[in-house]
C-alpha cells in the first residue's frame, strides 16, 4: 500500500517534456513508504542511463511544499546528501502529476541498515551528518512550525487520553507539560531547522558511511537537540526499549564535533529524549486506535518502552 497513486507511461512522459533529461526507459513503484508515493525512474540519453526518484506528495499541499523544496535545495548546495527537486527548463522544481504535487529528484545509491545491525560506527556517522545538517541550515531563511509538534501533541494527547489506560494517559500528559515548561525557559538551548523524522530507515549507507538522508517532510523550526533525541531513541535502542550506551556515545560525540552542545542543552537532554519518544508513541497510537485507518501500523509499544526507559534512566550528554 505504498504506491497510493498509480502512474502510467503517459503520466511520466507528460512530466518529462518539461525537462531535458532524456527519454523514459522504465519506472518502478517503491514499496515501503508511508506518506508519499515514490517511483524509481530510468531515463535514457544517447547511450547513457540515469536514475531518478519521482515523489508524489500525498499529504502535504502545494502551499506547504515550498518550504521543503527550498530546504532540500539549500542543504544539497551545502553538501548535505539530501535529494532535491530538479528544476525544469523554466526553473520550476515543484511540479504537478495526476493532480498531485510532485518532485523529480536524483536517485541516491546505498543500502538501508536494519535496526539491530546498527553499530557505534553507524551512529557516529549519523551524528556527524546531523551536526553538519544543523550547521548548514543555520541561516536557512524560511521557518516552519512542525505539523506534529507542540500544538499537535497538546491537542492529540487530550483527544486520545480517554482511549488509553490511566497510567499511559498520565505519562503522556506529563511529557506534554514537561516540554511546555522547558519551552517557557529555554535558556541557551539552540533552535534551528530540524529533520524531524531521522529514523534509520530514512538513511542510506555505503558501508558505515552515509550516502543519503531522505524524507525531510517533517522538517521544521525547533530545538536542534530534540532532533538529536529522535535519532538517539531510534538508532541506539535495544528491543526492550533500553538504550545502548556505546551507540549513544558514538552518536553524541560525533554530533558535538560538528556542533558543540550549549550549557542548558545538558540539562534539557533527559527531557527532550522523553519528548521525542512521546511524539512518536503518539503518532503511532493514533492510527493504531483508529480502526478505519489505512496507514501501515508501526508498533506504538516500541516507543512506549523507550519512553519508560528514558524516564527511569535520564541520559547525559558527553
Ligand atoms: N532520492 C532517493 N534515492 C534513492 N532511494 C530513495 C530516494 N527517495 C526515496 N527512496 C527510497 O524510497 C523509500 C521511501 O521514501 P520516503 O522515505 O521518502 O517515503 P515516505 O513515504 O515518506 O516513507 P516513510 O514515511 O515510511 O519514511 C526510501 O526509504 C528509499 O528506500
Ligand atoms: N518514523 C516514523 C514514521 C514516519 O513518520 C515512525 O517510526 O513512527
Amino acid at each position: 500500500m505504498a504506491v497510493y497513486t498509480e502512474l502510467n507511461d503517459s503520466d511520466f512522459k507528460s512530466l518529462l517534456v518539461d525537462y531535458d533529461l532524456g527519454q523514459l526507459a522504465k519506472y518502478k513503484g517503491i514499496e515501503g513508504g508511508i506518506e508519499n508515493t515514490n517511483y524509481f525512474v530510468t531515463l535514457k540519453s544517447g547511450d547513457k542511463e540515469d536514475e531518478y526518484v519521482l515523489t508524489l506528495f500525498e499529504e502535504l499541499s502545494y502551499e506547504e511544499l515550498p518550504y521543503f523544496i527550498e530546504l532540500n535545495q539549500w542543504l544539497s548546495e551545502r553538501d548535505i546528501p539530501v535529494p532535491y527537486a530538479i528544476k525544469d527548463r523554466n526553473g520550476i522544481g515543484l511540479k504537478k502529476v495526476k493532480n498531485r504535487p510532485a518532485a523529480l529528484q536524483p536517485r541516491f545509491y546505498g543500502d538501508h541498515v536494519g535496526q539491530t545491525e546498527l553499530t557505534p560506527e553507524h551512529c557516529a556517522s549519523i551524528g556527524k551528518v546531523l551536526g553538519e545538517f544543523h550547521v548548514a541550515a543555520e541561516d536557512f531563511y524560511l521557518k516552519r512550525q512542525a505539523h506534529r509538534g507542540v500544538f499537535w501533541w497538546r491537542r492529540e494527547s487530550e483527544l486520545i487520553a480517554p482511549q488509553l489506560p490511566e497510567a499511559d494517559a498520565a505519562m503522556l500528559k506529563e511529557e506534554v507539560i514537561r516540554f511546555d515548561q522547558l519551552r517557557e525557559n529555554p535558556g541557551d538551548i539552540k533552535s534551528g531547522t530540524i529533520h524531524g523524522d531521522l529514523f534509520h530507515d530514512n538513511v542510506l549507507f555505503q558501508g558505515t558511511q552515509i550516502s543519503a538522508v531522505l524524507d525531510l517532510y517533517n522538517a521544521a523550526t525547533a530545538f536542534l537537540l530534540y532532533d538529536l533525541a529522535i535519532v538517539a531513541n531510534d538508532w541506539c535502542c535495544n528491543p526492550d526499549g533500553s538504550i545502548d550506551a556505546d551507540r549513544e556515545q558514538g552518536l553524541l560525540k560525533a554530533y558535538a564535533q560538528a556542533r558543540p552542545f550549549t550549557k542548558d542543552e545538558s540539562a534539557a537532554w533527559p527531557i527532550l529524549t522523553c519528548t521525542a519518544a512521546m511524539r512518536f508513541w503518539l503518532s503511532r497510537l493514533i492510527p493504531w486506535l483508529d480502526e478505519n485507518s489505512e496507514q501501515k501500523l508501526k508498533d506504538p509499544d516500541e516507543l512506549k518502552r523507550i519512553l519508560i526507559y528514558r524516564r527511569e534512566n535520564p541520559g547525559k550528554l558527553p
